[in-house]
């Protein structure tokens, strides 16, 4: 285990950033470009521990990949270029990469074993396993198909509807890569809209998937053409910095292209909506991908209800909005976000149990968390723990600059799960 001391209290967080690669989007680019026909150019690919997860497995499946210097070079051969797998494949902590290689796997003819760490064994498989088995899928778990070690005996599938009783783009993502490969048509339908980096990057590279309201419909099978992806900068990451600057006197950050894709953009709605100075600057379009700057100047906040369609929008973004709101005037209420739980962590137990260490006046709710916020009065320091989330590990991080006494976090290794050189980064800017 690293234990990593974090004291920033008041130090002002200046200058222009540039944050590692979307999560989302890296793993995406990197299946996809496996599966696709000839040559695909991965730009600003997240060398996260997730994410290199991902692409060893795609290389255990027979795909070629190689740097080439800040690129990834992939020599695709189509879906039937990929073969049996002669050990288990790993997918670390990353849930996605667990889910959406079920769905991608399932209709693939033959057999893989999909294992992860402690976490991942803990957390629910069977949302993906429910629909693909729907669609003739021969997937077998733990505890009755519901937890990792997973096997996947792979064979043709059938098109299905599905209604999921969850907002979950990894759910979405593994039916319509398991619906890719299917002779006929799959429709997936959501609560509320998630995150759609996968219906984008389908078009990317030459399929089609097509979205009305929150109905998904994709007809298979389909044939993918290698591309050239750019992937922007992870607003999940930019948020710690965009934090870090709002609850910080004098502060005035700007982050340099982030995806600003609005399925992903909540935390910005919220922000504003509790008076934060961040404003976009620049916006393009890449890769059919929003990306924008982003400005933030440190501000005076107040608490904000947060539920309802915007919970899958900001989903991995409330550990630290909660931090944020207990800077803010007044309370802040989270609801709807029961998703919280099946995390890397129990995030509503472990953001509320470690803020609350740290003299934060908060409280667990059923389905997230009330905050009754105090400006003005610093944080308490002291030992904290990320429970090896390494969201929770860069809250606490970014909690030391509201925090009197230097910060330990314990297991702060787990923050190169999505933001390698986190703690360097944050050095330069304070
Ligand atoms: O599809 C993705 O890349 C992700 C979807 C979200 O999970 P759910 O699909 O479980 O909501 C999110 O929390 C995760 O960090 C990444
Ligand atoms: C929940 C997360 O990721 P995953 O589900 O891929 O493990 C996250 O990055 O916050």
């Amino acid at each position: 285990m690293t234990s990593t001391i974090f004291h920033g209290y008041n130090k002002k967080i200046q200058g222009k950033i540039k944050v590692p690669g979307d999560k989302s989007i890296s793993h995406r680019a990197v299946l996809l470009g496996s599966i696709a026909e000839g040559k695909t150019k991965i730009d600003g690919f997240l060398m996260g521990d997730d994410c290199l997860h991902t692409m060893q497995i795609m290389r255990q499946l027979g795909v070629r990949i190689e740097k080439d210097g800040e690129s990834l070079i992939i020599e695709g051969n189509g879906i039937d270029g990929l073969s049996e797998p002669a050990d288990v494949l790993d997918v670390g902590n990353s849930g996605t990469a667990m889910r959406l290689l079920i769905g991608l796997l399932s209709a693939r003819p033959f057999y893989s074993v999909l294992v992860g760490d402690a976490s991942i064994h803990q957390r629910p498989m069977d949302r993906v396993v429910l629909p693909l088995k729907e669609m003739g899928a021969n997937i077998t778990g733990r505890a009755d198909n519901r937890l990792a070690p997973i096997t996947v005996n792979g064979r043709k599938l059938h098109g299905i509807e599905y209604d999921s009783p969850v907002s979950s783009a990894q759910v979405k993502s593994a039916i319509l890569l398991a619906g890719l490969q299917t002779e006929g048509t799959t429709i997936v339908r959501e609560p509320e809209l998630s995150r759609d980096h996968t219906e984008r990057m389908i078009r990317a590279f030459g399929g089609s998937v097509t979205t009305e309201g929150m109905v998904h419909t994709i007809v298979g099978p389909q044939k993918l053409t290698g591309t050239h992806i750019k992937v922007p900068g992870d607003i999940s990451s930019a948020a710690f910095f965009i934090a870090a600057a709002l609850i910080t006197p004098g502060s005035h950050l700007i982050i340099e292209n982030v995806g600003v894709n609005p399925t992903r953009t909540g935390i910005l709605d919220i922000l504003q909506a509790m008076g934060a100075d961040v404003a976009l600057e620049n916006e393009r379009l890449v890769n059919d991908e929003p990306v924008s700057d982003i400005v933030v100047r440190h501000s005076s906040l107040k608490g904000a209800e947060i539920g309802g369609e915007v919970i899958p929008r900001l989903i991995d973004e409330i550990p630290i909005l909660a931090l944020i709101a207990t800077q803010a005037e007044g309370q802040t209420v989270i609801r709807d976000a029961s998703e919280l739980k099946v995390k890397e962590t129990n995030r509503i137990v472990t953001v509320v149990s470690q803020l609350r260490k740290m003299g934060a006046d908060i409280e667990e709710t059923d389905d997230g968390m009330i905050i009754n916020g105090q400006p003005g009065k610093p944080l308490k320091g002291g030992n904290v723990n990320s429970f090896g989330d390494h969201r929770i590990g860069m809250m606490l991080a970014i909690a030391s600059q509201a925090a009197k006494e230097p910060v330990k976090v314990d297991h702060a290794e787990s923050i190169a799960v999505s933001f390698p050189g986190f703690e360097t980064l944050l050095e330069s800017v304070r």
